[in-house]
Parts: structure tokens; C-alpha cells; sequence
């Protein structure tokens, strides 16, 4: 983990999970610190703190060598930035299954922040470089037999991963060529546009009901907007992973390729994303997506204080270790 600016504390909007104008990279220079007015752009889309394309300055750091935004690669996630295109490839690489520990959504959320504020990149493929594997969703040991302070601060940084995606200017495609179930299932439906490998060992949905919790009503409410409420409560209910296939036909993912066609084509589509005017489509998205955002940003502490008595009671640690019993036994 790089270092923090030492301006960074507990007034900035990021704290604890500090976001890229926080962290100092590889220079010693100190950056500003993001507990500015500024750090959240008027307008548009309230939670992104990406600067519309059309009018600001860059908000590259100072301090900070381009070369670094172009391409930076951390532990557990590969960053690359075609600047021809502007897109950039979010890899997730943290084996043994990406799953969603509070290091990966912290790196997450500074990676992604770093590409917001680099004026290069206007959209984001989010893929995996595990085979079979999308992700396998959050990190149940987080979950586990921990302290009230840990649950708050892994419940902040799942909130900030969705938020960012959830209301990211950019456009943002899920390439999801593998499993994908909760938390990782959460990220491709945060996204704008999901292409799915045709594969169907490989399954996506939010099975939380399985593992005897609940998915948060943000999680819900995603679901909600991208297949409607009848397939969603079925869904969620029933905790359903959902094969390729059938993730298709009930809208969970928007189309199918042959593994080796999964890159090539979430270009195609995104080529045809980025060709409308970028003010145009980010008001659009903003506007279909303010609602649900709102409503997390508002409740947010409540919420944290929710997932910590539930997370907390007995009989909800029982059923994650037996959960987790299961998926120790299963792998052998
Ligand atoms: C109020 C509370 C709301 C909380 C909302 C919760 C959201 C969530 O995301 S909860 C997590 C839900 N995730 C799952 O149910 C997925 C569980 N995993 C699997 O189904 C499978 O692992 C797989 C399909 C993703 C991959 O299968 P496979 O390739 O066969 O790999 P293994 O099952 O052998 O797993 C390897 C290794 O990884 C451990 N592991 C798997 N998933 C998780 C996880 N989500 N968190 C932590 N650890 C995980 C698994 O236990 C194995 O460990 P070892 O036995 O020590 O090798």
C-alpha cells in the first residue's frame, strides 16, 4: 500500500479508505488532501468524483508522473490504459477466487479513482485474470469472528467499491468470464453493460439467502434495475446462481461469447458506448441511477450500524463458518 497524503484523517470524505488524491504514489510529495469542497463536482453525478469530461481541468496530483496513471499495477488487480482507445482493463488477480477482502476493495476503489481522474480514460472493462473465476464475491473471513471496528471499516469499503461503480462517469462493461456469485455478482450488475462468457459451468446471482444473510437493499435495489422486480425477488429469494444461459434469458447478463471472443467483443461494445457524446450519456445515466445512490449515501452509517448487529448475532457467524465448513470440505 503506498503512503497517505498528511493532510489525510478522519474530515476527508474517503477516510477510512483513502481514494487516490489521498495516496502519495511513489513520490514523496505531499498531494492535496480530498477533504476539499471541491473533492465531489457540482452537477452531474453527485458521488463520482470524476470531473466532467467537457469542461474542468485534470485533477491528476501533483506531484504524481502521468506514466504511472497510464499503467499501474498493484497486488491483486492489473491496471492497464490504452490511451489510443482511453479505455483501460481493470484485471482482478487475487487467487485463489478474487474473492472481496478489504484489501482488494481498497485497492479497487484507488484504482478506479486514479482512472477517473486521469482525463485519458473514459471507459472501464472489469475483468479477471483467474481462470473460471469472476469473483467469487465478498471475503466470508471478513465476516468471521472479527471486531465490531473491522466490520464497520470492511462494511465502509464494500459501501465505497459500489458507489464508485455504481455512480462511476465512465462507462463501465463487466466482462464476466467466470463465477460470479454476491458480492461479485453485485460489481458486474453496477456496471453498464455485461458480456458473459457462454459457459454454463459458469453461474451469476446473488445467493446470499443460501449462506443464510441478506443481501443489503442497494444490492437489491441494483438488481432490481437491471432485471425488474418479479425476476429479482424470485432471485433473491430463492438465492439462485444462475448458469450462463439462463442468467441471459432473464437479463442478468446482456449477451454471450465464446471465451476467446470475451475481450475483442466488450471493445466492440464499449467503442460503441464511448461513441456518444459523454456529457449526453453520463446526465442520462445519472438520471436513472440518482434514486438508488441517494438512498445508500443517506442511510450509510445506518446502514454500517445494520451490518454489524446482523453480522455480530451468533446464530449469523454460525451460519457463515458453516458456510465456509462447506466450501473447505467441497474443495478437498
Ligand atoms: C448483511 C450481510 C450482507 C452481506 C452480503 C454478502 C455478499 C457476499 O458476497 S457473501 C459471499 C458469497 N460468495 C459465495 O457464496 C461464493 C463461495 N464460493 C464458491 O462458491 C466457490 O468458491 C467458487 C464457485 C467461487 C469457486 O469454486 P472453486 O474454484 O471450486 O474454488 P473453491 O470452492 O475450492 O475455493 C477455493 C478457496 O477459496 C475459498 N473461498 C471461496 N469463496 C470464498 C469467499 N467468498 N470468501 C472467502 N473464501 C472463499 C474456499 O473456502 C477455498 O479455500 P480453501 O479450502 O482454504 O482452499
Amino acid at each position: 500500500m503506498f503512503p497517505v497524503s498528511p493532510n489525510y484523517g478522519s474530515g476527508c470524505p474517503c477516510f477510512p479508505t483513502p481514494c487516490a488524491q489521498a495516496v502519495l504514489g511513489s513520490t514523496s510529495t505531499p498531494v492535496p488532501c480530498p477533504a476539499l469542497p471541491a473533492c465531489v463536482p457540482p452537477g452531474v453525478l453527485p458521488l463520482s468524483r470524476r470531473p466532467p469530461a467537457w469542461g474542468r481541468a485534470a485533477r491528476q496530483p501533483p506531484g504524481l508522473p502521468l506514466a504511472l496513471a497510464r499503467a499501474f499495477s498493484n497486488n491483486k488487480i492489473l491496471v492497464e490504459l490504452d490511451e489510443s482507445s482511453g479505455v483501460a482493463t481493470m484485471k482482478f488477480k487475487s487467487p485463489p477466487v478474487n474473492s472481496l477482502s478489504l484489501d482488494f476493495l481498497t485497492e479497487f476503489c484507488i484504482s478506479l479513482e486514479k482512472l477517473e481522474n486521469n482525463r485519458a480514460c473514459r471507459g472501464v472493462i472489469l475483468t479477471s485474470a483467474i481462470p473460471k473465476i469472476f469473483s467469487s464475491g465478498l471475503d466470508i473471513t471478513e465476516m468471521c469472528g472479527k471486531s465490531t471496528e473491522h466490520y464497520a471499516e470492511f462494511w465502509r469499503a464494500v459501501q465505497e467499491m459500489w458507489l464508485r461503480v455504481y455512480g462511476c462517469n465512465m462507462v463501465m462493461i463487466a466482462a464476466v468470464n467466470g463465477s460470479s456469485p454476491a458480492g461479485g455478482c453485485l460489481i458486474a450488475l453496477s456496471c453498464d453493460y455485461r458480456i458473459m462468457v457462454d459457459n454454463p459451468k459458469f453461474s451469476i446471482g446473488l445467493n446470499e439467502t443460501q449462506l443464510g444473510i441478506v443481501a443489503p437493499f442497494w444490492f437489491k435495489d441494483t438488481f432490481v434495475n437491471v432485471v425488474g422486480q418479479r425476476i429479482a425477488e424470485r432471485s433473491l429469494q430463492l438465492g439462485a446462481l444462475h448458469p450462463a444461459p439462463e442468467a441471459l434469458k432473464l437479463g442478468v447478463v446482456d449477451e454471450l461469447v465464446p471465451e476467446e471472443k470475451l475481450q475483442e467483443r466488450a471493445a466492440a461494445v464499449m467503442a460503441q458506448w464511448l461513441a456518444l457524446p459523454d456529457h449526453a450519456r453520463q446526465i442520462t445515466k445519472s438520471m436513472m441511477r440518482k434514486t438508488v445512490l441517494d438512498r445508500l449515501i443517506s442511510h450509510r452509517e445506518e446502514d454500517i450500524q445494520h451490518f454489524i448487529s446482523f453480522t455480530s448475532k451468533e446464530s449469523i457467524q454460525k451460519s457463515l463458518r458453516m458456510y465456509m465448513e462447506m466450501l473447505r470440505k467441497k474443495s478437498g
